[in-house]
């Protein structure tokens, strides 16, 4: 079975640190849902709380209806799997994926039978009666799911579970995570502070930053329609380039960008009339460059190219002096030189227009489904 979790108002304070001041959060029930956030969040201690193993100063954990915050972690029916594998280096991997229904009642045979389910699932049923110490990395982590599954769990909690890995092995393994919860259909919690990582693997992400929620919401909308300044910046890459937005009638604007380019913008939503300073989040590939000037467009120098086979990279200094990257499909044969005069304008409506102190963003569209 698979469980709802829900956590209202949690607060955690160590000592008089408070790390989280009051959180609230629905992870659906067989969800892939992921906390993302800079070292130092608080995303651990929120996993750390979900688990049973962190005191939880206010607020309150429900697994379904049940309130969780004073049972015992053993009791939690939890499946939890840590960066450094904490698999068993005398045990065989087979001794290892066992090990978890010793303590269950559960009859020989159903022990054996689930243990070589999950040794299947998992892909590692060749290594059976190997050590760990002659596994790879990416094998030990796959012993480690297979454990942390073979009992059923209610919930699977994962923190970082793919950073000892290296690069390409961690890209296979996420791919070979997402999988596997897909098949078993178990609502998950991953803690990472990769934001790639957590794009490939998440059904939704709630972005942290000291133990404060900025946004939770699917890869494709953090990314297009992000809340503040902290999920621009944070999600993907992105330039902030300084605007002046002026307001109209019915949610319209014009927007100049960097002193000189204009863009209509419709869909602005909770301004008055008037004129506002404003960030504005420019994704690279969110630039249209125009090699033979253009009225109404921001000039530029290209300062640097880099071809990169289907893409090429710009770096790109603006007439304001202001630095911004720039991707564009690479076409044949042509590759703007640096020291190169252009003009830039924008996709006016992929771009994003946060407020100057970067707390929100004025476009319609913005996602963020636990309000
Ligand atoms: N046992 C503890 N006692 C005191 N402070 C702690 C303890 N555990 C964590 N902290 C503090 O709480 C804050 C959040 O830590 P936490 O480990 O949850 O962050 P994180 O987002 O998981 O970071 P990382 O990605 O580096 O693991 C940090 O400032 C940390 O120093």
């Amino acid at each position: 079975m698979s469980v709802a979790i829900k956590i209202s108002h949690a607060v955690k304070k160590y000592g008089n640190n408070t790390v989280i001041p009051d959180l609230s959060l629905d992870i659906r029930e067989g969800e892939f849902f992921t906390l993302l956030g800079p070292s130092g969040c608080g995303k651990t201690t929120l996993l750390r709380m979900i688990a049973g193993f962190n005191s939880i100063e206010g607020g309150d954990f429900y697994f379904n209806e049940k309130r969780i915050n004073d049972v015992e972690p053993n009791k939690r029916n939890i499946g939890m799997v840590f960066q450094n594998y904490a698999i068993f280096p005398h045990l065989t991997v087979r001794q290892n994926v066992g090990f978890g229904l010793k303590n269950r009642k559960c009859s020989k045979e159903e022990m054996e039978s689930r243990t070589d389910e999950y040794l299947k699932l998992m892909q590692i049923e060749e290594y059976k009666d190997r050590l760990p110490e002659r596994l790879s990395g990416g094998q030990q982590q796959r012993v480690a799911l297979a454990r942390a599954l073979v009992i059923h769990p209610d919930v699977l909690l994962m923190d970082e579970p793919l950073s000892n890995l290296d690069a390409k092995l961690r890209v296979e393994m996420r791919s070979a995570i997402k999988d596997i919860q897909n098949q078993v259909g178990i609502t998950t919690v991953y803690v990472t502070h990769d934001q790639e990582e957590a794009m490939a693997v998440s059904d939704r992400i709630a972005v942290f930053n000291h133990g404060v929620i900025q946004q939770i919401g699917t890869p494709q909308q953090l990314y297009q329609r992000p809340k503040n300044l902290f999920t621009a910046t944070f999600i993907g890459r992105t330039n902030i380039v300084e605007g002046t937005l002026t307001v109209g009638e019915n949610g319209t604007g014009s927007l100049v960008l960097a002193r000189t380019c204009g863009a209509d913008i419709t869909g602005l939503k909770g301004l008055g009339k008037g004129t506002y300073p404003v960030k504005v989040s420019v994704r690279p590939e969110e630039f249209v460059i125009h090699e033979s000037g253009k009225a109404g467009a921001v000039e530029a120098v290209v300062e640097s190219s880099i071809f990169l086979g289907l893409n090429t990279h710009y770096n790109v200094r603006l007439a304001t002096g202001e630095r911004v990257d720039i991707i564009q499909e690479s076409t044949i044969d042509h590759i703007i030189k640096p020291q190169t005069k252009i003009s830039l304008t924008v996709k006016q409506e992929k771009i994003n227009i946060l407020s100057e102190d970067g707390s929100r963003n004025y476009l319609v569209g913005v996602e963020d489904d636990e309000e």
